[in-house]
């Protein structure tokens, strides 16, 4: 019985003495758009491709639907891919390019127009691939990845080449995926896109687990936003919070900023120095701040 999971499980992988992959678990749920992030080198093509039955670990496991990729039946109705955006023979259309994969496949031939219409293709089906935009590219590959009307989707960088349009597109598609309760795993180095496109994110870095969870979660944890503070004694505010272990920067507006500290504990530092505190105001946690505070020592390029 499909349970549309994709789990990771200790899955380790070397190319000689380098573990491009190190003891890696997590577990990626249907319903939901999963978002799997890492700097250069993290090994995230690395456990895609094991995932798909493309390289084998040295040890460990990753399964969909219960079973790695390998012992899959019918695999194209149950998993679908892309791994690159233009892997099209540049002379065929767009259309023949789905058919051709259909007929591979074993996949009825009218599934090419129905996914071509998911993606807004249409109307350039007819044209060769080689006159196709970046973005239309990556239309054609998710569309490619849609033909066996798969429960699981694996999509590596798909926003990659898509402008603000496209990327708006990208974000209700993989929603509406998500809500047919299909499993959308999506790797991308564009992480405040990935703020946008993701429910829950797993992020990596040298080949291990740094975070998994919920993208507001793992925003809200990892990041302590800074703070942003007016105050008519500025100096003397300063002080006080440095010296209670934050560093704090003025802006050109005068307005402070402070990180490594709370809210409350301005507050309090500022009441018992008697200073007042005109405004107090955390900014938006990010993503990218998140991630780069997590993988912060282990995104060497490797
Ligand atoms: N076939 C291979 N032979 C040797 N080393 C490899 C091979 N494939 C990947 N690596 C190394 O394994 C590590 C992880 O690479 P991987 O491509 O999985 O990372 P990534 O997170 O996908 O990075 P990027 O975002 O840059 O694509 C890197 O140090 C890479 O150089």
């Amino acid at each position: 019985m499909a349970d549309g999971r994709i789990v990771v499980s200790g899955l380790t992988k070397r190319y000689g003495t380098l573990a491009a992959v190190a003891d890696l678990s997590f577990t990626v749920e249907p319903g939901r758009v999963t978002g799997f992030l890492g700097p250069n080198g993290a090994g995230k093509s690395t456990t895609l491709r094991i995932a798909l039955g493309l390289s084998r670990p040295t040890s460990g496991t990753a399964t969909i639907n219960g079973s790695p990729y390998r012992a899959l039946r019918e695999p194209a109705r149950q998993v679908g891919a892309v791994l690159e955006a233009s892997c099209a023979h540049p002379g065929r259309s767009g259309r023949d390019h789905l058919r051709v994969i259909c007929a591979a496949a074993g996949l009825p031939a009218h599934r090419t127009d129905e996914v071509l219409a998911v993606v807004g293709l249409s109307p350039a089906a007819r044209r060769r691939v080689k006159g196709y935009s970046l973005g239309m590219l990556q239309r054609l590959g998710i569309a490619a990845a849609l033909l066996g009307d798969p429960r699981v989707l694996i999509l590596d960088e798909p926003a990659n080449g898509l402008d603000p349009e496209g990327i708006h597109w990208l974000r209700a598609l993989l929603r509406t995926l998500a809500g047919q309760g299909r499993t959308v795993l999506v790797s991308s180095h564009l992480l405040a896109e990935m703020q946008l496109l993701a429910d829950d994110v797993v992020i990596i870095a040298g080949g291990r687990l740094v975070r998994q969870g919920p993208v507001a979660d793992v925003v809200t944890v990892a990041a302590q936003p800074p703070l942003r503070i007016r105050a008519p004694q500025a100096d003397a505010l300063t002080r006080a919070l440095a010296a209670a272990g934050a560093a704090v920067t003025a802006g050109p507006d005068g307005a402070l900023r402070a990180t490594g500290i709370d809210a409350p504990t301005v507050a309090r530092t500022a009441l018992a120095a008697a200073l007042e505190i005109h405004e107090l105001t955390p900014e938006a946690p990010d993503l990218e701040r998140a991630f780069l505070d997590l993988t912060a020592g282990r995104a060497e390029v490797r």
